[in-house]
């Protein structure tokens, strides 16, 4: 069967969303993830753009072995030696590097006209070719270029070594026939089309990005670019899980294979969700909340009779509620770290300390402990950077009547390990405990943005806040999770505060590099 490579750019296109920013310690963690799920390519980062993005680009080749790890390069010299510095040691080197080719880009943004761009993607090419023995070039805005020029500088790259070529749809204009079109149009025409990959990389501005991508394989792309939870520029890119899932459950209409793990798809949506902090919509085909449920009664009386009247996929196929429950509160260390190693966490003897003693505590409290649980508890741990002192919440208290002012006392430890308890009211009891938190961290903090969510199912589920910030002039997101809501509330105010701790750190430390 005809493979499709999937190209992940979760941690280069999709960190280009607005608002999310990640650490090195999360990419990383990301970029086993995206290992285990069995991507062919793993975008991590433009070195060029930051020392940090290098670093962790770097970082990633090191630990990923079962994955081609690249990053993004424009047709410079210098971008191209950043890539090199981050993965020269990989087995498979693999560069990533683009110039526009539509009318419009060329002319305002590159200025140049499109002899000079060829002349600068063959250089480029040429250069990257020298040390890399996987070169992509992309043509950015690509469908929006003149096909025949589309077709002067794919014949000139592939002369100058290119491995494949990718034909964007940068700004997410085209339609599903139209793009299909144009990779049945560049096969037959570009000359050294059958020595090279064609490689498709959709935006979703109107809405297809998926049947965008879907219609490049059709017509002879051999990659897809994508992205967990569909994350990237403006409104993203086309999503993983979608494609990976459709090519499956298609098999009979598209006849391609990819190579994914498919049981791994949930956990790697619910782990980019949580560390890039963005909420999946519950009606998001695939990994959504609602993706699974039925809820209208000829529906369910369907579904009952046979799922197959309403379910086109099974739940256990992405991973969902796949795994029996075996971890309770009589469970000890040693089953606890099975599990976590099963799960593909490897956590220092400290951190699966802690993650055990968050497993305790909630495994008290709540009557089933389930795989959404210890993905957050364990990805909190596996993520948590242990030489950066932060706040921590120690306890929490709320008075609330509906004659009375809401107050809010809490105890944190700082960063300087001092514990201080403070109390102040609030107009509600969420205000209370943010006006509380304000001051003990110290410093202006303007809240842009705040949500709850249960995590789960059933009356005991877990509740998830995610609460947006601007702390000393930076903005973050934070987000945890606890039984209850308030106290859910007030982690992640602590969380939002301690990223910009980190992040200030990081910023530090790249000050003193440059
Ligand atoms: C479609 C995409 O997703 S493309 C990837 C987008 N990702 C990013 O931009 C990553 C983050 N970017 C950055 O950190 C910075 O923009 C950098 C480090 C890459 C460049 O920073 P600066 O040197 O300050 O340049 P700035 O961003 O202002 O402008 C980009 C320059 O690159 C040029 N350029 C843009 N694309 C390319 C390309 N593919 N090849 C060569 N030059 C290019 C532009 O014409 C412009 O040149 P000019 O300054 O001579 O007008
Ligand atoms: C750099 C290219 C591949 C890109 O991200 C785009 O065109 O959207």
């Amino acid at each position: 069967m005809r493979k499709i490579d999937i190209f992940d750019t979760t941690l280069r296109d999709g960190e280009q969303s607005a608002g999310i920013n990640l650490n090195t310690a999360e990419k990383v963690e990301i970029a086993k993830q995206l290992e285990r799920l069995g991507v062919t390519i793993i975008e991590a980062g433009f070195p060029a753009s930051s020392p940090g993005d290098l670093e962790a680009v770097s970082l990633i080749a090191k630990t990923v072995k079962n994955s081609i790890v690249t990053g993004l390069a424009r047709a410079v010299k210098s971008d191209i030696d950043a890539v090199w510095e981050a993965i020269r040691h990989a087995e498979q080197p693999h560069v990533h590097t683009f110039i526009a080719t539509s009318p419009i880009h060329m002319e305002y943004k590159l200025k140049k006209n499109p002899d000079e761009v060829i002349e600068q993607a063959v250089t480029a090419v040429k250069y990257a070719k020298e040390k890399f023995s996987l070169v992509e070039f992309s043509a950015e805005d690509g469908f929006r270029s003149d096909k025949e020029f589309l077709v002067r500088i794919c014949q000139e790259v592939i002369k100058a070594g290119a491995t494949t070529i990718n034909i964007p749809d940068t700004v997410g204009y085209a339609s599903p026939q139209e793009y299909g079109a144009l990779f049945r149009y560049l096969r037959e025409n570009v000359i050294g089309a059958e020595k090279i990959k064609f490689s498709a990389h959709c935006h979703d501005d109107l809405g297809m990005a998926v049947a965008n991508s879907m219609a490049a394989i059709e017509n002879g792309a051999d990659q897809v670019e994508c992205t967990i939870n569909g994350l990237g520029e403006r409104a993203g890119n086309a999503a993983l899980e979608e494609i990976g899932v459709a090519l499956h459950i298609r098999k009979d209409f598209y006849g391609v294979e990819t190579g994914l793990n498919l049981k791994e798809i949930k956990r790697t949506s619910q782990m980019v969700s949580r560390l890039t902090n963005v909420v999946i919509q519950p009606n998001k085909a695939v990994v959504g909340k609602n993706a699974f449920a039925h809820e209208s009664g000829i529906h369910q009386d369907g579904v009952l009779k046979n799922p197959e009247t309403y379910e086109i996929i099974s739940p256990a196929l992405i991973g969902e509620d796949d795994i029996p429950l075996v971890l309770g509160k009589h469970s000890g260390r040693a089953a606890f770290r099975d599990r976590a190693e099963t799960m593909g966490f490897q956590l220092s003897d400290e951190k699966l300390n802690k993650a055990f003693a968050e497993f305790k505590k909630l495994a008290d409290r709540k009557k089933e402990v389930t795989e959404e649980d210890l993905t957050t508890i364990l990805t909190e741990q596996q993520v948590s950077i242990e030489d950066v002192p932060l706040f921590e919440l120690k306890s929490v208290q709320v008075q609330y009547g509906t004659e009375n002012i809401p107050t809010a006392t809490a105890s944190v430890m700082t960063p300087e390990g001092e514990l201080k308890t403070i109390a102040s009211t609030g107009s509600g009891s969420v205000e209370a405990i943010f006006n509380t938190l304000e001051q003990l961290v110290g410093g202006k903090v303007n809240i842009l943005d705040y949500r709850v969510q249960s995590v789960g199912k059933g009356r005991d589920a877990l509740g998830e806040a995610v609460i947006n910030l601007k702390y000393n002039g930076y903005t973050s997101t934070g987000r945890d999770s606890a039984q209850d809501v308030l106290e859910a509330s007030a982690k992640a105010y602590l969380n939002a505060v301690n990223r910009q701790l980190i992040q200030q750190q990081v910023r530090e430390k790249q000050a003193i590099t440059i």
